[in-house]
């Protein structure tokens, strides 16, 4: 691998100009960005702002028009397939199953950017399969299709797999869509074990503020393409904000546990 280019360690992006055709409008027009290390960030804003578009390009799967994304002082467009495998996990909003794949086997398939197609796995491999059906709960699952899986025990699966590849980053985009609401806690508990105990930077989109709010350390709010505002929920989640980015009344207030909260009274009145 080409040495890094500058000292600075982890990723960020410069001037990042996105667009999906050339007819269309620019879509992240000029975005310069860290992602706090360590951290988990939260991606929000209204439909269509561009949360996906930024996640997307950050891990290398839609290339900027202009600009770069920067991983440990090196551009990422030079990491080898293999190597960006191993740096990042990305979890998507679209999936589809590979036919009649078992839970086990699809975990597996983490593992073969370590240890490659046609090599076995090795200790190291097997436990890190181990580790992510623990994780994410999976153990008693293993054997089952994953075809015949609710929706939210699929989300485990792909989250699973994403784990297997042990990456430092993990990036998920709504990952708690197909979950009821005590799954969406569970989920974000383990995102915060992932990244507390095992030293993940997790970066995600949000449609819930209240767990965005209670969950992130970090958030990035988007409009029209663009970021508007960045930085602890505490100081980016007020009344003025969510009216001027979401179009929404709400009230902010720290429940009796503590927690950030958010709670939406209706739609601003033109
Ligand atoms: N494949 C595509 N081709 C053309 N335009 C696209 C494509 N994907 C997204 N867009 C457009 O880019 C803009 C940003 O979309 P993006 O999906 O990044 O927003 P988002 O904030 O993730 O939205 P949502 O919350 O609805 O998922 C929107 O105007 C969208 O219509």
């Amino acid at each position: 691998m080409k040495p890094p280019e500058t000292d600075s360690r982890g990723l960020s992006a410069e001037k990042l100009a996105v667009r999906y055709d050339r007819r269309l409008p620019w879509i992240l027009d000029g975005t310069t960005l860290q992602i706090p290390e360590g951290k988990i960030t939260a991606m929000i804003g209204p439909n269509g702002s561009g949360k996906s578009t930024l996640l997307k390009t950050l891990a290398r799967q839609l290339n900027p028009e202009a600009g770069r994304v920067i991983l440990d002082g090196g551009d990422l467009r030079q990491l080898p397939v293999r190597e960006l495998a191993h740096r990042l996990g990305i979890l998507f909003q679209e999936h589809p199953v590979p036919g009649e794949i078992l839970v086990e086997d699809l975990v597996r398939h983490g593992r073969y950017s370590h240890c490659g197609f046609l090599q076995g796995l090795s200790e190291n491999d097997l436990e890190a399969i181990e580790l992510a059906l623990r994780l994410t709960d999976l153990t008693d699952l293993r054997h089952r299709p994953v075809s015949g899986l609710s929706g939210g025990q699929r989300q485990l699966v792909w989250i699973a797999m994403a784990l297997a590849q042990q990456p430092q980053y993990l990036f998920l985009d709504e990952p708690t869509t197909f979950l009821d609401l005590s799954h969406q806690f569970e989920l974000m508990e383990l995102m915060v074990r992932l990244n507390r105990e095992h030293g993940k930077t997790i970066v995600l989109v949000l449609h819930d503020l209240n767990l965005a709010a209670r969950y992130a350390d970090h958030l990035i709010v988007m409009q029209q393409g663009k970021i508007v505002a960045e930085g602890p929920p505490v100081s980016i989640l007020t009344p003025a904000r969510l009216r001027e980015v979401f179009e929404i009344e709400a009230q902010i207030f720290h429940s009796d546990q503590g927690w950030l909260q958010c709670l939406p009274i209706g739609k601003v009145q033109h």
